[in-house]
């Protein structure tokens, strides 16, 4: 049997992710609210504007319920995702869920590049992946138990902390399904 994973599903790029999981070999449901995570190996947090998810997800119940799935399961937040698992955001005074230890500044390309591609090289990953970003964060440090997966111009888009992996990119949104499977392998292995 497949596992079975979930996307949080109230707001951002959704569909996408839903197959790319599905293309990757895993069983996937939306979540919508806090009961739609049982049942769950692992779950990703999409793209899209963390501080209304973030509202959203308290409006529908599912903050302490992602928290608490989290301290279990794994997660794989990109983007605006990547915000809401990031311990320090700067100039907003407290996290979101705070799962990694890294402290991430939003909209880090500049106002005037709203959105580019970039080749990237992912550590165990692929040595030839687009990452699209749009409005992208990018991480300014990261703590000694997170590992480096992906750098552009000398800052950290994509890192992973033992069942937490985050990029700061739109992995949904290119062919390549390698950061996807890798993150299926990832649920696998803390079944
Ligand atoms: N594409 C994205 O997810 C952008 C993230 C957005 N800029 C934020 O701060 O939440």
């Amino acid at each position: 049997m497949s596992v079975r994973i979930g996307v949080l599903a109230l707001q951002g790029a959704v569909s996408e992710h839903v197959r790319a999981l599905e293309n990757s070999g895993a069983q996937v449901s939306l979540v919508k609210d806090a009961r739609d995570l049982a049942g769950l190996s692992g779950l990703v947090l999409p793209g899209g504007e963390s501080t209304m998810m973030r509202k959203l997800m308290d409006r529908y119940g599912l903050f302490e319920a992602v928290q608490q799935f989290a301290e279990q399961k794994p997660v794989f937040g990109t983007c605006a995702g990547l915000i809401l698992m990031a311990k320090q955001i700067e100039g907003r005074k407290g996290p979101h869920l705070a799962l990694l230890d890294i402290d991430v500044k939003r909209n880090a390309f500049g106002r005037q590049v709203d959105s580019f591609e970039a080749e990237l090289s992912i550590k165990g990953v692929s040595e030839a992946y687009t990452g699209v970003f749009i409005r992208a964060p990018y991480v300014k440090s990261a703590g000694k138990n997170v590992e480096v997966l992906a750098t552009f111009e000398g800052h950290i888009v994509a890192c992973r902390q033992g069942r937490y992996l985050a990029c700061a990119f739109h992995p949904e949104l290119t062919d390549n399904p390698a950061l996807h499977r890798y993150f299926v392998d990832l649920v696998n292995a803390y079944q």
